[in-house]
């Protein structure tokens, strides 16, 4: 049976001799067998976290009208609405129905002047923030702030799982990228068809996903026998996956899983997911194993992010995609 691997970051932030080696091959394990793993003692508390979600509650409860005056853009920032989206670069290979949710999507949160947006860089714009909510942008300000620093703090351990040294990643996250996502999941009903997922199934296109899940059930990933099984996170506990980027840049060694949400839980359901990118401009060349070239060639992540989306997914080429690697419709 698949477990989902859970590692206690407690040890390395007491400085313990060996936490750093044992949480390395933890994570090996995790990302060469499963792709998934929970963190406990993560450093982030949960009266930030209940606040966040009380803030995508609050944000989504807003007349529709009002979160479309901040519409999703090019950049991927701002308001998608209600089955806004389909994911078209599906994992699975089915044909779903446009995805049974909505989400508001929040990055690093630049000013006018930043030579990125002087300069008109694609996932570099201003954040959209809500009129109407005062004191919203703060809180998500203080997430995005939370997750950022777990990130960060948990690059010694990709690094050593790698089998690098333990500052390897530093220089390639000085300025990184991010997105908050604030999804919110209605109740589907029994009558909804099959092929109806809150979202389908997808793999994220991360270096690092970081879930703040809630207590309402609907996520589940597929092993690499197949298997679908469920994410429930057990109290305190956050749950990270990786993405393409990172099964990329580690010249596909570690596994970016599928997995997907169906909420048929009877009750409405918010996750905020944070995904976790290297810094705008970093070059990603492969890490092998032993040194070698990798299959792909070196890489930016505004090339990753724009140009290889495009060239592997010629049919969704187009139109902007949302973080987790689906086609956002009437952008
Ligand atoms: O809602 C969740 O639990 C996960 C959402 C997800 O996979 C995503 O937004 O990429
Ligand atoms: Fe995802």
């Amino acid at each position: 049976m698949t477990t989902i691997p859970v590692l206690d970051l407690k040890p390395l932030k007491d400085g313990a001799p060996g936490a750093l080696e044992k949480l390395g091959a933890e994570m090996r394990h995790a990302f060469t067998e499963i792709g998934f793993y929970f963190v406990r003692n993560h450093g982030i508390s949960e009266e930030l976290l209940d606040q966040t979600f009380a803030e995508a509650e609050r944000f989504h409860s807003q007349p529709v009208e009002a979160k479309l005056s901040v519409r999703i853009n090019e950049h991927n920032m701002g308001y998608m609405p209600m089955r806004g989206a389909t994911t078209r670069v599906n994992a699975v290979g089915d044909v779903a129905l446009p995805n049974a949710n909505e989400a508001v999507f929040f990055k690093r949160d630049l000013t006018p002047d930043h030579p990125d947006v002087v300069a008109g860089h694609r996932f570099r714009g201003l954040n959209q923030w809500p009129a109407g909510l005062p004191g919203f942008r703060e809180k998500i300000l203080d997430a995005c702030a939370a997750f950022e620093g777990l990130g960060m703090s948990l690059l010694p351990v990709y690094a050593t799982a790698l089998g690098k040294p333990a500052d390897f990643f530093a220089p390639f996250f000085t300025d990184p990228m991010f997105t908050l996502r604030m999804s919110h999941y209605p109740q589907q009903e029994a009558t909804a068809p099959e092929n109806e997922f809150g979202i389908a199934p997808h793999v994220d296109t991360s270096f690092m996903t970081i879930l703040a899940q809630n207590k309402i059930p609907g996520l589940s990933l597929r092993t690499t026998d197949g298997d679908w099984i469920d994410a429930p996170a057990p109290e305190g506990a956050l749950l990270i996956n990786g993405g393409q980027l990172l099964r990329r840049w580690t010249d596909n060694r570690f596994l970016a899983t599928p997995h997907r949400v169906i909420n048929r839980s009877g009750k409405e359901r918010y996750a905020i997911p944070f995904f976790f990118d290297c810094n705008y401009h970093a070059v990603m060349t492969p890490i092998t194993e032993d040194g070698t070239p990798g299959r792909m060639p070196p890489i930016t992540y505004a090339e990753f992010m724009t140009g290889y989306q495009k060239a592997n997914f010629h049919h969704a080429a187009e139109k902007p995609k949302s973080d987790e690697g689906v086609e956002l419709q009437g952008v």
